[in-house]
């Protein structure tokens, strides 16, 4: 059972909802026969990735659906092994270097060289070029920057690059003026209606005019969160008939509560504690990585500065870990106790370092 954003988001530049003139110029670009390198960026659930997944479709045809996952291997100047999941088709590659943290300027100088060395081997291929995704541009490290602009001047004849990110500012100027930049605002508030309609229509059911407008107003502008809150609304009254006794979904309330548990104590207990938390908002069909995204989040506001970098970095790790493994519910808990133990560390150094004194 996949969930309604998965579900209907859509496959082809036709098929989307809002901005058709992005649309027109994606699709003119791909029939080009001169794509260039690209950056995406655009608030949360605005759009991007399922923009950049139709693109993909427009360049290469159905094949580029057609995807494996992979573990790799790379290893750091100090010996070091990175372990990084890669999402590829036969005809691109998809990567997210901030899992590694400061390292990821190994995986983009190693990876990066691989592809643009290697010719593209499918010969029915529409394309001489395999495309590069790479996610959370925006947390790239100055000196992964400095890598992936330097591939970019070298290697341009076999590999395009197609960055995704929330804004361009932490991006130094020698990449951004390699890339055509492609502005992927949040939808309007009637954009996203038309769009909870649509789904609602695939569904077999009418969304009244009310809870669209409430669903559309509670989003702020992110079509991901608005899908699923109508899911999970539907879940609990099937006819969506009184919008106004309708209780919002609390699962984002949900989620902090467990946030707080973790910074409140750190112990076998809670994990205990967190644990059934989890399973039950994992049993209302929140998926897991938007239930981590937002504990994440919320544990980062709390702590101190010196913990925040290493908590999201493990949030990206045991992120991608859940995409690509079965027991999600693991992956959840192994990020709580690493937070756990992070949180315990700092107190523990504040009190020694006060010990040394
Ligand atoms: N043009 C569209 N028409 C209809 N539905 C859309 C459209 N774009 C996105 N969606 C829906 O919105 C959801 C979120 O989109 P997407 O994952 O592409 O956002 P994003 O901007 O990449 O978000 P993030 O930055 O948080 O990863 C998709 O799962 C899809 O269901």
């Amino acid at each position: 059972m996949s969930l309604w954003v998965d579900k209907h988001r859509p496959r082809t530049l036709d098929d989307l909802h809002y901005h058709a003139g992005l649309s027109a110029r994606l699709r003119a670009l791909a029939a080009s026969g001169d794509f260039p390198h690209m950056l995406f960026y655009g608030p949360s659930g605005a759009g991007k990735k399922t923009r950049i997944a139709c693109t993909l479709r427009e360049l290469f045809g159905k094949g580029v659906e057609k995807l494996k996952i992979d573990q790799r291997v790379f290893l750091t100047p100090s010996k070091r092994k990175l372990d990084v999941n890669i999402v590829q088709s036969n005809f691109h590659i998809e990567i997210t270097p901030s899992e590694v943290g400061n390292y990821d300027r190994v995986v983009i100088q190693e990876l990066l060289k691989e592809i643009a060395q290697t010719q593209q081997v499918d010969l029915s291929a529409k394309q001489r070029f395999k495309v590069v995704i790479i996610n959370e541009a925006d947390s790239l490290t100055r000196d992964a920057q400095a890598a992936l602009r330097r591939t970019m001047e070298k290697y341009m004849s076999n590999m395009r690059i197609i960055l995704c990110g929330n804004s361009t500012s932490r991006l130094i100027a020698p990449i951004k003026s390699r890339c055509l930049l492609v502005r992927v605002a949040a939808p309007d508030e009637d954009e996203m209606i038309e769009v909870l309609r649509y789904v609602g229509k695939k569904e077999g059911f009418d969304v009244p005019d009310k809870v669209a407008h409430e669903i559309s107003e509670d989003s702020n502008g992110n079509l991901r969160k608005a899908v699923l809150v109508l899911e999970a609304l539907k879940m609990q009254s099937t006819d969506l008939d009184k919008p106004l006794t309708i209780a919002k979904p609390d699962w984002e309330t949900y989620c902090h509560k467990v946030a707080d548990m973790i910074v409140q104590e750190q112990s076998p207990q809670r994990v205990m504690d967190v644990r059934a938390k989890l399973y039950e908002l994992l049993s209302h069909c929140i998926p897991p990585t938007v239930v981590l995204k937002t504990i994440a989040d919320r544990v980062v506001d709390q702590v101190d500065e010196s913990l925040k970098a290493d908590i999201m970095h493990w949030a990206a790790i045991y992120e991608n870990r859940m995409r690509v493994g079965n027991k999600k519910i693991f992956h959840l808990e192994a990020w709580v106790v690493k937070v756990m133990s992070l949180y315990k560390r700092f107190f523990y150094d504040i009190d020694m370092s006060g010990f040394d004194d």
